[in-house]
């Protein structure tokens, strides 16, 4: 295996840049000459620290563009405008140690993120250039981010305080995911699973919201690929020896009356393999079918994200999906170690573009997980005579579910400090793919799936943050975000063992205990599973719920549920007009003021 992580950017499209725009004071004869090297220095200080602190989840750096210019009035405004445009800028920050004219100054495009820094100092009045700008933003209906330093600073001063790198970091990532998403394509391999309302795709929230295509491939296109070969021969070889090498075999659970016979399962191996190089070309596109004389396939769907329906139309007769859920969405195949897809199962789309939200905020793989148990301590006690503790002592819900749990959610991999961890797929290390590998069994699939295949068997660490998410989709209120930070715990691998029998044993577990608070939704771990808006929910390594809310917020998209603590919140100026006393009551009522970003 290579040590050199590959970078996927087959999509269509640059990656989208941060534009820097230093505003001044256009008072020529004294007053603007003595403002345009700080202000000029606030806005490369600002481009070099985003630059050296962030990249794309493609693993590509972040490039930001400084205009050419500082900008005192509506001509320059406009020229900066124009050269953002060239340079494909899809988020703008607007920095100013000054007092300048707001509405001859401010990005008016209602579709770029933005943001203002009004430096905290007082030789000049950054801060009411900020206040004056965010009214005019607020008043035009354009809403933007106020960065704005808790401690006064010296004119010149070129550092960075640590509150304001914070707001930075937060604003530009949750900026970038927003540009990066629109133009690429949702692809559904399928249809409807099982009647889960999820998988419907809804064109409009897509379109409006997300700024998102829907592409729809029927999933006889994997019968026509397979049965003609229309895939990468050699590269199908490749991938084929690796995974009879590295993806270990697990227990078969079945019947003697379900269970596959040998032969079936050599060609199972064979099938899974060949779906997932038909998926991952369906969603990219490859070269080298169009060597191969397939011009029209070699193309892709230009898909960012993309979900398999699986059951039952396909899972009824051919092997399951789990193969190639679990291995795009990893960090790494028989290639390498690569940025993960975002590969939903049961072609959940709503569950896709959480994982997409959390996977642009995160640049991590992502667990794909039905919501499937709250155990109580009272429960666990009463099936094993275990008394659950620690993290685990208010009870656990267990998420579970065949198919795309990246097997980074092993919580195998680590840095020096030996802690589990989800990585970004360029920090992944050889040794860390290893142990990925080798804490994953691979199960003959049970009788749901009635022709066969391989699920995913494997515990996730425990002690990770972890935050859980899903995005529901209610009529009468559009889109909604619900967001649980907590952690991974691990049982007594005798309990384990015993709730896992009860739900099925050849599927990856994350035993979850979100933090608690004194909101009704938070109050206990049960509140939270009995307040989940759906069967599956999408987990991220870390405590991101402050990113998702600046994500949701910058798409108008509500949260209705969270347990981030009210400091960490960052929206839009505009959400305090909405009611600065009551943050979620204010949240709806902007994002139904401004509707959806793409509207
Ligand atoms: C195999 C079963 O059909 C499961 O896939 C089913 O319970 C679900 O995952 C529903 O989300
Ligand atoms: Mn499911």
């Amino acid at each position: 295996m290579t040590n050199e992580p590959i970078i996927r950017n087959r999509l269509q499209g640059e990656m989208p840049k941060i534009g820097i725009r230093p505003i001044i004071d256009g008072r020529l004869g004294g007053i603007r000459e003595s403002l345009e090297e700080p202000t000029m220095k606030m806005a490369e200080a600002c481009a070099r620290f985003l630059s050296e602190h962030l990249r794309h989840s493609n693993g590509l750096p972040v490039e930001c563009v400084v205009a050419d210019t500082t900008i005192g009035g509506v001509a320059e405004a406009a020229r900066t405008a124009e050269k953002f445009r060239k340079e494909g800028v899809g988020v703008t920050i607007s920095v100013t140690p000054s007092w300048c004219y707001p509405l001859e100054t401010i990005d008016t495009d209602p579709h770029m993120p933005k943001a203002i820094w009004g430096f905290n100092g007082t030789e000049r009045p950054g801060a009411v250039y900020l206040a004056s700008a965010l009214a005019a933003h607020n008043q035009k209906g354009i809403p933007s981010f106020s960065i704005y330093g808790r401690d006064v600073q010296d004119i010149g001063d070129e550092t960075i305080p640590e509150d304001v790198q914070e707001k930075l970091l937060r604003f530009a990532k949750a900026g970038l995911a927003v540009a990066t998403m629109r133009g690429k394509s949702y692809l559904s391999l399928g249809g409807v699973s099982m009647g889960i309302a999820g998988c419907i795709v809804d064109e409009s929230f897509y379109q409006d919201y997300l700024g998102m295509r829907n592409e729809y491939v029927d999933m006889t296109e994997f019968v026509r690929r397979m049965e003609r070969g229309i895939y990468d021969r050699d590269e199908y070889a490749k991938a084929l020896a690796w995974t009879k090498e590295h993806c270990r075999l697990g227990e078969d659970v079945n019947p003697p009356e379900l269970t596959r016979t040998a032969e079936q399962k050599e060609q199972d191996w064979e099938t899974v393999v060949k779906m997932a190089l038909i998926a991952r070309d369906l969603m990219i596109g490859n070269p080298k079918l169009a060597e191969m004389g397939f011009g029209e396939e070699a193309q892709g769907h230009n898909a960012i994200a993309a979900g398999f329906q699986g059951q039952r139309a396909w899972t009824d007769h051919f092997p399951t999906g789990d193969f190639l859920e679990a291995i795009l969405s990893s960090s790494f195949d028989w290639n390498g170690i690569r940025e993960p897809f975002i590969m939903s199962t049961e072609n959940d789309n709503l569950n896709a573009v959480t994982m997409l939200f959390g996977h642009l905020l995160t640049d991590r793989a992502q667990i794909f997980a039905d919501v499937r148990t709250y155990w109580s301590p009272e429960a666990v006690k009463r099936v094993t005579g275990h008394t659950l503790e620690g993290t685990a002592a208010g009870g656990v819900i267990h998420l579970i579910n065949s198919g795309p749990a990246a097997l980074d959610g092993t919580g195998e991999q680590k840095y020096a400090d030996g802690r589990p961890t989800m990585k970004p797929f360029w920090d992944v290390t050889d040794g860390d793919v290893e142990s990925c590998l080798a804490a994953t069994k691979w199960c003959p699939a049970v009788d749901f799936f009635r022709g066969g295949g391989y699920s995913t068997d494997f515990t996730t660490r425990g002690g990770m943050p972890m935050t859980m998410a899903r995005l529901n989709l209610i009529k009468g209120v559009g889109p909604v975000l619900q967001i649980a930070e907590g952690h991974s715990v691990e049982l007594p691998q005798d309990v384990h063992d015993a709730l896992d029998r009860r739900s099925n044993p050849t599927w990856p577990t994350t035993w979850f205990v979100p933090n608690l608070t004194s909101d009704p939704a938070f109050k206990d771990v049960y509140a939270v599973m009995n307040n989940w808006g759906s069967n599956h929910c999408a987990v991220s390594y870390g405590h991101v719920g402050a990113d998702l809310i600046t994500l949701a917020s910058m798409l108008r998209i509500p949260v209705c549920m969270h347990n981030v603590p009210i400091e960490r919140l960052f929206r839009p100026s505009a959400w305090t007009a909405f009611g600065a006393n009551e943050p979620t009551g204010a949240d709806y009522r902007a994002c139904a003021a401004y509707g959806p970003l793409y509207k």
